[in-house]
């Protein structure tokens, strides 16, 4: 694996759903201590390609290599302890307490002890505290606002730990206070030397935040480059542009 601080690596990936091709010859790095943005519209392949990077899903053609091996040889629990992961949404179907559902985050740590090691519970009264939320431990998880659920499972994925964040459209339902804090919470984590890697919809404020960007379009990367200046209006209008328009553009082009 080449570039020194690459720790995940998508090389010609392909992916298909039955007759879609979802993905098409997707290659990308993701370097440790940077903020990495994914961008694009709706159906472009984003939860796509982070399923591809969690190892959760496989590539049809090409290869994902984690921390210079190939993903398919790495155990679950091996890229539970690199990679921590925020879904979008998560609802779960018991009444679980806050405490209990950052606790989860150790599972890949300590998966067969019936309570908590002490160094567990350090990490998530550590991760509550990160997230400005220590009130909440005690509270029912499902009772929970939008904004509240996401900290949890924000501060579930710090207590994890590892070297890699990756995020599904983090800032979902959070107000303004709580992005603020998320992304400076990201920054810091990516001070640290973490990898972090989010889906956003918002680009104008992912610009003045993430350090690289990469733009993905019908299931291909676009550009992939410096956030501050990719994400401007020229690029912009032709990442979301409607499939009718870049059909008018690609042509001219
Ligand atoms: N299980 C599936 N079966 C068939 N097609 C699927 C399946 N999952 C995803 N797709 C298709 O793959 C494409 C990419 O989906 P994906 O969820 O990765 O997009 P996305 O960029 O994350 O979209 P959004 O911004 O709406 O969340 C879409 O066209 C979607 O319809």
């Amino acid at each position: 694996m080449s570039g020194k601080d690459a720790i995940l690596r998508v090389e010609h990936a392909g992916f298909r759903r039955g007759h879609r091709t979802v993905l098409h010859d997707v290659s990308l790095d993701i370097r440790m201590g940077e903020m990495t943005a994914l961008l694009g519209p709706n159906g472009a392949g984003k939860t796509t390609l982070l399923r591809l990077l969690l190892g959760l899903a496989r590539p049809d053609s090409g290869q994902v290599w984690l921390d210079g091996r190939p993903m398919a040889h790495w155990s679950r629990r091996d890229v539970a302890r690199r990679i921590a992961y925020v879904p979008q949404g998560h609802v779960p179907l018991f009444p679980y307490s806050v405490r209990d559902i950052v606790g989860m985050g150790r599972l890949a740590e300590t998966p067969f002890a019936p309570t908590l090691h002490e160094r567990d519970r350090v990490a998530v009264a550590h991760a509550l505290a990160e997230l400005s939320i220590t009130h909440l431990a005690a509270r029912p998880y499902t009772e929970l606002s939008g904004g509240e659920r996401q900290a949890v499972l924000l501060a579930r994925a710090v207590a994890q730990g590892g070297h890699i964040l990756i995020l599904d459209e983090p800032e979902t339902g959070l107000d303004y206070g709580q992005k603020l804090r998320l992304y400076a919470l990201l920054r810091r984590l990516a001070a640290q030397g973490r990898a972090i890697v989010a889906t956003t919809h918002d680009p104008i404020q992912a610009a003045g935040i993430f350090d690289r960007a990469i733009l993905l379009r019908h299931g291909r990367v676009m550009a992939d480059g410096p956030a501050a200046s990719l994400l401007a209006p020229p690029m912009l209008e032709r990442l979301y542009a409607r499939q009718d328009q870049a059909k008018i553009e690609e042509s001219f082009w």
